[in-house]
Parts: C-alpha cells; sequence; structure tokens
C-alpha cells in the first residue's frame, strides 16, 4: 500500500528531513506536520518541511495514513500520548528513533490499540532543529525497520517501500539486535567523541585556544561528532543502556590491550591491529556505503 496521508510529530532534523523528501520523491503525498515549539513550527512553515503546519498534535494526525514520531527517544510516549485519541485506528504509526526497545515500549503503552512498527533511519548529522533537514538525507543510507511479532504484512510492506521511496535500503531487523548493533557503530562513537574533546579541552597543559587552533587533523572529525545534540544523545545513552555498556566494556578491553602494546613496544600487535582497521574502511568504501550527503547542512565533512 502507498500512504497518501503522512504526519510527522517533530520537526527538527528527521521530521523536516522526512517531510521535504516527501515532497520530492513521493509528490502525491500530503503531509501535516506539528512540533510542540512554536518558533520550530514558524520556521518549519517558512522552509515548507510539510504541506501543513498545525498548531495541535491532534489536528496532524486526524486524517493520517502514516504517523511519524520524530521526537527525541525520552519524548516519544508524551507526544504519542498528545495525539492519541485523534490517531485514525486503521493508520500505521511509526517513528525514527536511535534506539528501537524503548521506544517501541514507550509507544506501545501510549497507543495500546494501535499497529506500530519501528523504523530507524540510519542517516543523520550532528546539525538538530527545523534548519537541518534536507531531501536528499536518505538517500543511499540504511534504514533499519524492527517489526514486532506478529506484524501486519501489508502495512509492513508500505513502510518498507516508503523508505525505499526516499531512497534508503531497507533491512529488517529484531529491534533487540539493532541496539546491539548501533551500540557499537553508532552510540559508542559518539561517546568516544564527546569523551575526547571534553578531555583535550579540560588539560592544563593545553589551551582552549589550541585545541581550536590544531583541530584541524583528526581531532576536527571528533569535534563534528561532539557537535551532536546533547538531548537526543542523552536520551540514547538512557534508552539503549545496556547495549552500551556492553560495548563500552569490550572497548575497555581492547583499548587496555593497546595501551599495553605502547607501554612495552609491541609494534607489531599495534601494525597488524590498524592493517586490519585500514581495511575495514577500505572495504566501506568499496562497497559504495560510504557518505552520500551533501555539503548542505553539514559544516564539514569530517567522519570518524
Ligand atoms: N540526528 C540524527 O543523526 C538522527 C539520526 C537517526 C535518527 N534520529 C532520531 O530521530 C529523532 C529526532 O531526532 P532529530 O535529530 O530530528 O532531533 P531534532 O532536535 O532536530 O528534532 C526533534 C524535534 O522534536 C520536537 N519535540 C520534542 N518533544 C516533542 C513533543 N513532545 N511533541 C512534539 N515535538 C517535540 C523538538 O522541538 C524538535 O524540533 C530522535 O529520536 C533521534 O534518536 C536522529
Ligand atoms: O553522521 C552523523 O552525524 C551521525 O551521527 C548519524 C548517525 C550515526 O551515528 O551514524 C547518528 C545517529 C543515528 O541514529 C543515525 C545516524
Amino acid at each position: 500500500m502507498t500512504f497518501q496521508r503522512i504526519a510527522i510529530i517533530g520537526l527538527g532534523l528527521q521530521g523536516g528531513s522526512i517531510g521535504l523528501a516527501v515532497r520530492e520523491y513521493l509528490p502525491d503525498a500530503q503531509t501535516t506536520g506539528y512540533d510542540h515549539l512554536p518558533e520550530t513550527r514558524a520556521r518549519a512553515a517558512e522552509r515548507s518541511l510539510v504541506d501543513q503546519v498545525c498548531e495541535t498534535a491532534a489536528e496532524a494526525v486526524r486524517e493520517a495514513e502514516l504517523v511519524i514520531f520524530c521526537v527525541p527517544p525520552s519524548a516519544m510516549g508524551e507526544a504519542a500520548r498528545a495525539c492519541a485519541d485523534a490517531i485514525p485506528a486503521t493508520a500505521l504509526v511509526s517513528d525514527v528513533g536511535s534506539s528501537k526497545q524503548a521506544v517501541a515500549k514507550a509507544l506501545g503503552e501510549a497507543l495500546p490499540h494501535h499497529t506500530i512498527i519501528p523504523a530507524h533511519p540510519v542517516a543523520g548529522t550532528e546539525n538538530s532543529g527545523p534548519d537541518a533537514g534536507f531531501a536528499s538525507l536518505f538517500q543511499n543510507r540504511w534504514c533499519i525497520v524492527t517489526p514486532p511479532e506478529p506484524s501486519n504484512l501489508l502495512l509492513l510492506t508500505g513502510l518498507v517501500e516508503f523508505w525505499e521511496a526516499l531512497g534508503a535500503n531497507v533491512e529488517i531487523m529484531d529491534a533487540q539486535h539493532h541496539d546491539l548493533v548501533l551500540a557499537v557503530t553508532s552510540h559508542l562513537p559518539h561517546l568516544i567523541a564527546y569523551t575526547i574533546v571534553g578531555t583535550a579541552s579540560d588539560l592544563e597543559a593545553v589551551t582552549q585556544s589550541e585545541v581550536i587552533k590544531y583541530s584541524a587533523g583528526g581531532f576536527r572529525d571528533f569535534t563534528r561528532i561532539a557537535a551532536s545534540d546533547p538531548t537526543m544523545w542523552r536520551d540514547v545513552f538512557l534508552s539503549n543502556k545496556d547495549a552500551v555498556l556492553e560495548m563500552l566494556q569490550r572497548f575497555t578491553e581492547d583499548l587496555t590491550a593497546l595501551q599495553k602494546a605502547i607501554r612495552v613496544g609491541d609494534g607489531d600487535t599495534l601494525f597488524e591491529h590498524f592493517s586490519r582497521t585500514r581495511a575495514i574502511r577500505r572495504s566501506i568504501i568499496a562497497e559504495g556505503q560510504d557518505d552520500a550527503r551533501p555539503d548542505f547542512g553539514r559544516s564539514d565533512h569530517g567522519k570518524i
């Protein structure tokens, strides 16, 4: 099935990008949108992120066939409760949250009588808010859909086709597995970036101005990631706590092994490790999975 009326709750980077992408790639569909911040609603209207910016969430969802919650993980339950009575019984409810088990639970509790199929576009930038969105964000990026068992096949197919129309490659995955995989590929890298940028600026022997001045190299890539939205990332770590702590434990053990290799002058271990990681990077590029994002909406090309 093709969704013709799509409601987007939360008009920041994700919600705005979905609205713009629908206009570009699904021009026959109608979009409505709501954000709890009046200034964001005003900016969303100026940028025409959706066809109609509504004054209440209930108004936005009233005629929707697909409702997508694009708010921070901790706000999912509250945002869903605010419009629960207005969402048509036949509508499919989805979201774009970066962690899946906790968000699915929150949405399920808020909307016990609706069909919910969570999703996570693995596509983003360090920018947030109504000015951050752009239509090509999802082009050639993964979107992981985590349907509960059992799921309505017609609605699941509709959601997969929706994300494919926006340019994403869709993968179906169990929510628990999603949270484990993303803990290591997305959440841990952000924690490392937040840590290293904080550590560098805390060092008494290195001044703040030196950190800025000499951040043209590898450190600059970390500063891009460490500029990501504090609310969202606080929520990601708290909502995917178990998987992140497990991956952090593994990371700490591996870091300690490299620390020891440096201390004892074990060059072979260092060389082997760096060769292995270089091959991983090169295989990502060879598979065409590198970044398809345009300059627009980004402060630089740094990636880790
Ligand atoms: N930023 C990324 O790289 C990225 C990538 C994939 C998925 N996500 C997920 O997408 C979701 C949104 O992230 P984003 O980057 O678009 O954040 P954002 O800050 O750009 O946008 C979130 C918007 O939600 C609004 N909002 C908050 N609470 C609300 C409520 N109760 N009702 C209505 N609106 C509310 C905020 O005002 C804001 O405009 C998060 O769950 C995040 O985990 C983010
Ligand atoms: O490239 C970035 O700026 C991102 O952080 C995007 C990124 C990621 O880690 O890959 C961040 C969070 C998501 O939920 C999905 C994508």
